[in-house]
């Protein structure tokens, strides 16, 4: 159910969960406060800034040759993840988990994200045309066999309402990661994320993470 979701994503997830609103939990879902705007802002600012800002995506084509964990991800076919629950967190973002074999790592590292698609009709030729949309897990890299989804949900939104629609044991097909940077903790003093360019830190000493109309004042 939603709340043992919570309360499984509370210990999967190494954030400290707080309301982004200020206000009292309405319903049970929100005991485990959750920090959204910041979530949804560093995720995105994050991935936004990766997906955009380099003209040379690396795919890590690499990452199923590494023993260790299995990978369910893989960069070059779309894969069927199945729902296997869903959370309403505020009136337009709701939470996704999708499961997978329980032995796997999604093999997604921080500052990376995933491809999804969903098929909207046909073209002229009967082919299926698809959506396709960048989103980042907030799950913990490291969790086994599932990864979570915070999606805003937009009113025309192709790839959000499809998100919506979907009823646990529905797939969406994924692909992936798509990784910029390989970050490893304290490769850099400071790491900043920011949707405008103000002050920027000593090159030396940062990661800035900007929006991609800024991405050119990035300081690695
Ligand atoms: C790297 C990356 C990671 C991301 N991660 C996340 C994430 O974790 N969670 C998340 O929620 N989002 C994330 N996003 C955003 C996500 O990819 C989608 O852009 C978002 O979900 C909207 O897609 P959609 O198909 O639902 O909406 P779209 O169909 O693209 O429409 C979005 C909105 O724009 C409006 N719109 C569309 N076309 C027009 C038009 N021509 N004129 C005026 N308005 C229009 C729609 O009505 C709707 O309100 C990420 C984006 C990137 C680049």
């Amino acid at each position: 159910m939603a709340t043992s979701f919570f309360r499984k994503l509370a210990k999967a997830t190494p954030i400290a969960f707080n309301n982004a609103f200020g206000g009292q939990p309405k319903s049970s879902f929100s005991k485990f406060r959750l920090p959204l705007g910041a979530i949804a802002a560093a995720s995105g600012g994050i991935s936004y800034y990766y997906y955009f800002s380099s003209p040379n995506l690396v795919h890590l084509d690499q990452i199923n040759d590494v023993t260790g964990p299995k990978i369910a991800l893989n960069p070059d076919k779309w894969i069927e993840f199945e729902l296997q629950d869903t959370a309403r967190v505020s009136h337009n973002s709701r939470l996704f988990r999708f499961s997978f074999d329980p032995s796997a790592k999604l093999g997604l590292d921080v500052a990376s994200c995933i491809l999804t698609r969903a098929p909207v009709g046909q073209d002229a030729e009967g082919k299926t045309k698809y959506v396709i949309r960048p989103y980042t897990p907030i799950s913990d890299p490291d969790s086994r066999g599932y990864f979570d989804l915070l999606i805003k949900v937009y009113p025309e939104g192709k790839m959000s309402q499809h998100f919506a629609s979907l009823k646990p044991g529905d797939v969406v097909e994924v692909k992936g990661p798509i990784e910029k940077l390989r970050y490893s903790p304290n490769m850099k003093k400071h790491i900043g994320m920011h949707k405008k360019c103000k002050a920027i830190s000593s090159p030396e000493t940062s990661i800035v993470l900007t929006h991609a109309s800024h991405a050119r004042h990035q300081v690695l």
